[in-house]
């Protein structure tokens, strides 16, 4: 298969932060590729250095060739931080990075595709956070790249718009576009990317599509009871699967859906009573916490209380 992106054991620290620490992973056209992790984690640094806008040790090759080698239409970039002069509408800011290259999509094309053609005169500084960050995205768009790289593109972005933005993204990929996307939230990776990397301190933990990661290391669907139990109550549930207290929170490991019955019946036979119960399936989240012993959270902080879920397990 081609490869459209390779980039080997690469590194870059600033000072003694050690942002990257050996990175390798590749991509092949059409592809849409995650990086996730918490704040912190490289996900910048690791799009600064395959797009060859910050100084990395290793290799990195964009259609054979080093990133500032490459032709500037074939590639589309959305820094983490993009802020466009806030007083032009996002239509002539379109049209402004339009300008920028030879040969473009058509600027209201671009506009309609990121949700914006009723809003397209407006002020940028007048614009939602999610219209901005539309906005934004369009300007990578314009040019009609062939690799495209995103970083947190959804942050901001309402569920409706993350959505649109989602299905946009996946009629690129469709159309052969290879997509670099990075994101802390989990769902999203789940249902945008073909294959999930992992980033913790700047290692790639894991790059695999999202079911094998979660197969692989997801662990088991868990009932989480809701209610006030005290340090005995796990002991004194005779049911075959492990159960622990976590914070505050009775788990019981391994129940499948059509065990949860059986769950109950034992919780009434203790004779312990609760609030609520909630079947949770293991996901991305539960594998980057089985992989790093943190979790990744929905705003990107790492999850110290996820850190005592590990240890209990
Ligand atoms: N220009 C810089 N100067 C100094 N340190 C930096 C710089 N850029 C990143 N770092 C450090 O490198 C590490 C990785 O940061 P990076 O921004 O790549 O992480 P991230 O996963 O993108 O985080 P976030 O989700 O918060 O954007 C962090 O410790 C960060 O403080």
């Amino acid at each position: 298969m081609d490869e459209v992106l390779v980039a080997e054991d690469v590194r870059r620290a600033y000072g003694d932060t050690v942002a990257l620490d050996g990175v390798s992973l590749s991509a092949t056209a059409g592809e849409v590729l995650a990086l996730v992790g918490p704040n912190g984690a490289g996900k910048t640094t690791l799009v600064r250095a395959l797009t060859g806008t910050t100084d990395a040790e290793g290799r990195v090759e964009l259609f054979g060739e080093s990133p500032t080698a490459v032709e500037r239409d074939r590639i589309g970039l959305l820094p983490q931080s993009f802020a466009p002069h806030e007083r032009l509408t996002a239509r002539e800011l379109v049209t402004y990075y339009a300008g920028l290259y030879d040969e473009t999509r058509d600027v209201e094309r671009v506009l309609a595709d990121v949700g914006l053609a009723e809003t397209a005169d407006t002020a940028y500084e007048n614009l939602s956070g999610g219209q901005k960050r539309r906005t934004c995205v369009a300007t990578a768009l314009i040019n009609d790249p062939d690799l495209l790289f995103l970083d947190e593109p959804t942050t901001g972005i309402d569920p409706a718009g993350r959505q649109s933005l989602w299905d946009l993204l996946e009629g690129l990929a469709d159309r052969g576009v290879t997509i670099v996307v990075t994101t802390h939230y989990m769902e999203e990776a789940r249902r945008l990317a073909d294959r999930v990397g992992l980033l913790s301190e700047g290692r790639l933990v894991a790059l695999d599509d999202p079911e094998t990661l979660i197969a692989d290391h997801g662990g088991d669907s868990q009932l989480l009871v809701e209610g006030t139990f005290d340090e005995g109550t796990p002991d004194a549930i005779d049911y075959p699967a492990r159960t622990a207290l976590r914070n505050g929170t009775l788990v019981v490991y391994g129940v499948r859906p059509e065990s949860i019955g059986n769950v109950v019946d034992e919780l009434d036979a203790a004779g312990v009573g609760y609030d609520s119960l909630t079947w949770t399936e293991p996901d991305l989240e539960a594998v980057y916490l089985e992989l790093t012993g943190t979790g990744v959270g929905s705003g990107g902080e790492p999850r110290a209380d996820e850190v005592a879920a590990g240890g209990a397990r």
